[in-house]
Formats: C-alpha cells, sequence, structure tokens
C-alpha cells in the first residue's frame, strides 16, 4: 500500500531574537590613485588570515579610482565614496605635506550603521585576531600611545629636551615648563564608536581649530583627550619603537604592526632609509609580503545556489527533523490510491 500521504502543517517556531548586538566592522581610509591601493589589500588578507568576524569598510576619497574601488571589493571589502574634509585655511607646515588629506578620516564618524568600529590605517598589518577590542566598554576612545622621539616631532617642546610619554621617568618633563603634555595617541588605530552628535561637533570643532603639524591626529588628541584611554602597544606598533624604545617591545607578542617609519612601507620599501636595514624591520616587510602575495587568502565570493540546481531534499528526513524541532505536526491522510 503506497504510504500515506503525509499532509503536514508546519508551525512557526518561536526563534528567540537574538539581542540587538550593535554592528562592528573595521574601518580604514583611502585617498587618490597611488600605491596605498596595495596597503589596503594586504589589510583585507590580513583581517581574513586572522579569521575576524567582521567585515572591513574602505572610506574612498573621490579621486580613488573604479579599478581600485574593484580590486578592494573583489577582495570582499564594503566601499564607501566619502567627501573631503578640509582644515581651515592655514600656513601650517604639516610634518608630512599629504597629511592635509587625512583630515578626510573624520568622516567614519558618519557610520552609524555601526555601533562600533576599529580605524586602521592602510599601512596597518594585523597579525593576531584583535577582535575581542570590539567588546571593550563603550563611551571611551581607545588607542595606543605614540612616540615623540623621531625627527618628525622635532618642532615640539618634549623632543627638544627628550621626554617621551614612552618613558616618562628617563627626562622628568621640568616644573618650569608646566604640565607635561597629556598622554597622546597614534591615531593611525584607534577603537571608536560612529555617532552623529560627536560627527557635527568633529566638522564645527575644526572649523575654528589651527591646524598642527600632526594633522587629524593632533585634532583627535585634543578632541578626545577627556576619554582617551590607552591600550597596550602590541596593538599599534608604531615601528620606531624598535630602536626608540626596544625595552617596551616584545615582538613576539606584538599583534598589529604600523609600517609608519619613514621608508617602512612595504609596497615602496628600499631598504635604504635610516634603519630600514634592520634585521627585525627586514622580517616584518617580509611578513607583509608573505600575506600579500598569499593567493590562499584572497576573497571567495559565498556561492549562492541557484533554484535549479538545489540538492534535491529528502522530504521525509527533512520532516523528522522538523518535528524533532517541534516545528511540526503532521496528520496522515488516506492514501490517494
Ligand atoms: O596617499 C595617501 C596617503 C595616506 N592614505 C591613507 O591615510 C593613512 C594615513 O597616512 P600614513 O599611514 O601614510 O601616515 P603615517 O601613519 O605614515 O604617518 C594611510 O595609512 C592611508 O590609509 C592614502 O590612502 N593615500
Ligand atoms: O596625519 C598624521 C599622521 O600621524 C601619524 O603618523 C605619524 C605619527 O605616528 C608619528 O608619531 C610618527 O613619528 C610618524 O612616523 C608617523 O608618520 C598617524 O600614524 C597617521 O595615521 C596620521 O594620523
Ligand atoms: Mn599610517
Amino acid at each position: 500500500m503506497a504510504p500515506a500521504l503525509v499532509q503536514t502543517v508546519v508551525k512557526p517556531v518561536e526563534i528567540a531574537k537574538p539581542a540587538t548586538l550593535p554592528t562592528r566592522a573595521y574601518v580604514t581610509f583611502l585617498a587618490g590613485n597611488g600605491d596605498y591601493v596595495k596597503g589596503i589589500v594586504g589589510l583585507a588578507k590580513g583581517l581574513r588570515r586572522v579569521k575576524t568576524a567582521y567585515p572591513l569598510v574602505v572610506a574612498v576619497l573621490p579621486d580613488v579610482p573604479e579599478e581600485h574601488r574593484r580590486i578592494l571589493e573583489n577582495q570582499g571589502c564594503i566601499v564607501r565614496e566619502i567627501e573631503p574634509v578640509y582644515p581651515p585655511e592655514n600656513q601650517t607646515q604639516f610634518a608630512m605635506a599629504y597629511y592635509v588629506i587625512n583630515y578626510s578620516k573624520l568622516r567614519i564618524w558618519e557610520f552609524v550603521e555601526y555601533g562600533k568600529m576599529i580605524y586602521l590605517d592602510g599601512d596597518i598589518q594585523v597579525y593576531d585576531n584583535i577582535d575581542h577590542l570590539f567588546d571593550l566598554p563603550g563611551g571611551y576612545f581607545y588607542a595606543v600611545m605614540d612616540c615623540f622621539c623621531e625627527k618628525t616631532w622635532s618642532h615640539t617642546p618634549q623632543y627638544k629636551i627628550g621626554y617621551c610619554q614612552q618613558c616618562p621617568d628617563k627626562v622628568q618633563w621640568p616644573v618650569e615648563m608646566g604640565q607635561p603634555p597629556a598622554l597622546y595617541f597614534n591615531a593611525g588605530m584607534f577603537v571608536f564608536e560612529p555617532n552623529l552628535a560627536t560627527y557635527d561637533d568633529l566638522l564645527n570643532t575644526l572649523k575654528v581649530t589651527t591646524p598642527t603639524p600632526f594633522a587629524e591626529q593632533d585634532f583627535l588628541n585634543m578632541f578626545f583627550k577627556d576619554i582617551y584611554k590607552p591600550i597596550p602597544n602590541v596593538y599599534n606598533l608604531v615601528l620606531a619603537m624598535l630602536w626608540r624604545h626596544p625595552e617596551n617591545v616584545e615582538l613576539d607578542k606584538v599583534k598589529v604592526v604600523h609600517y609608519c617609519a619613514a621608508g617602512s612601507k612595504p609596497w615602496r620599501y628600499t631598504g635604504r632609509e635610516e634603519s630600514m636595514q634592520r634585521e627585525d624591520i627586514k622580517m616584518l616587510v617580509k611578513k607583509w609580503w608573505n600575506i600579500y602575495n598569499d593567493e590562499s587568502l584572497d576573497y571567495k565570493k559565498p556561492v549562492v545556489a541557484e533554484a535549479g540546481d538545489a540538492e534535491p531534499v529528502n522530504l521525509q528526513s527533512f520532516i523528522a527533523a522538523l518535528s524533532e524541532a517541534g516545528a511540526v505536526s503532521y496528520v496522515t491522510t488516506p492514501s490517494a490510491a
């Protein structure tokens, strides 16, 4: 006798709604049609290598060519165009002339579809998973303390007296110079919460703030001074630390490397600049290239099964599985035959 026709009545299963976790993402910034796009491809592959659970958003200025945007999308990045942000008219000598474009980073506070983001410069590589930083308590600005010992700081009083926050006891801050500088972070990596009110406040404050040599890094340090919380150097190794404060670096524990020292950008590395022949620098540049060239780390678009090519489902085992889940009660009806 033909098996009784099974008429299934599928009850909607009450699926507990997950608590609305804030959406999270890494975000970086790309300007121009030059070779920084390689930095961001390397970053995207590096994040995949450490199996991050979150996407990488790339805020691109209008001058980033279509071809570069395609390259980044093909590496699984979410490409978002932003408008440039310029500081007020000024005569400032930036530490690097191109720093003026870095103010455009401020647009990322407008990405409010994300509850929490980790910003990473395009010349950064992530060698260990740092997703746990998204669980840091809200309401603060987290970043790693910078170093004042490179020539790029020669315009500052701290450089002139040899004071650095990385070794505050080596050269005491003289009483006659007032308060030592507030803790100062490197703006190549930070954990922040996009927020429209903060965004408006940032842009309005920028309009009335005289630009200074480290451009948006100085500005962000001033703006977030009261809620800035330092996090360990392992989350943003400013390369100069290797020769300026080796006592503060345990290279095998470093999770994030920031290729910001002059001549250290891996995709432009020639080894000619000062300190660039160091064995640790050569090792870190090679490490970056190994990831950049590793095709197994390229993005693979998820295959979406077309309706036609779905595997035939064994209805009985499917129903049995549903009934086990209590989702289905079915009534047998006399067979048609
Ligand atoms: O021509 C440029 C210069 C800078 N940047 C972006 O701005 C960030 C900050 O610049 P950079 O890292 O060169 O500053 P540094 O950390 O070396 O002072 C870079 O990492 C890139 O993400 C860019 O996309 N194109
Ligand atoms: O626009 C200003 C930039 O200032 C910072 O770079 C500097 C800073 O780290 C100095 O302390 C180093 O001496 C120097 O090498 C390095 O380039 C940020 O990394 C970058 O993202 C960006 O904010
Ligand atoms: Mn950088």
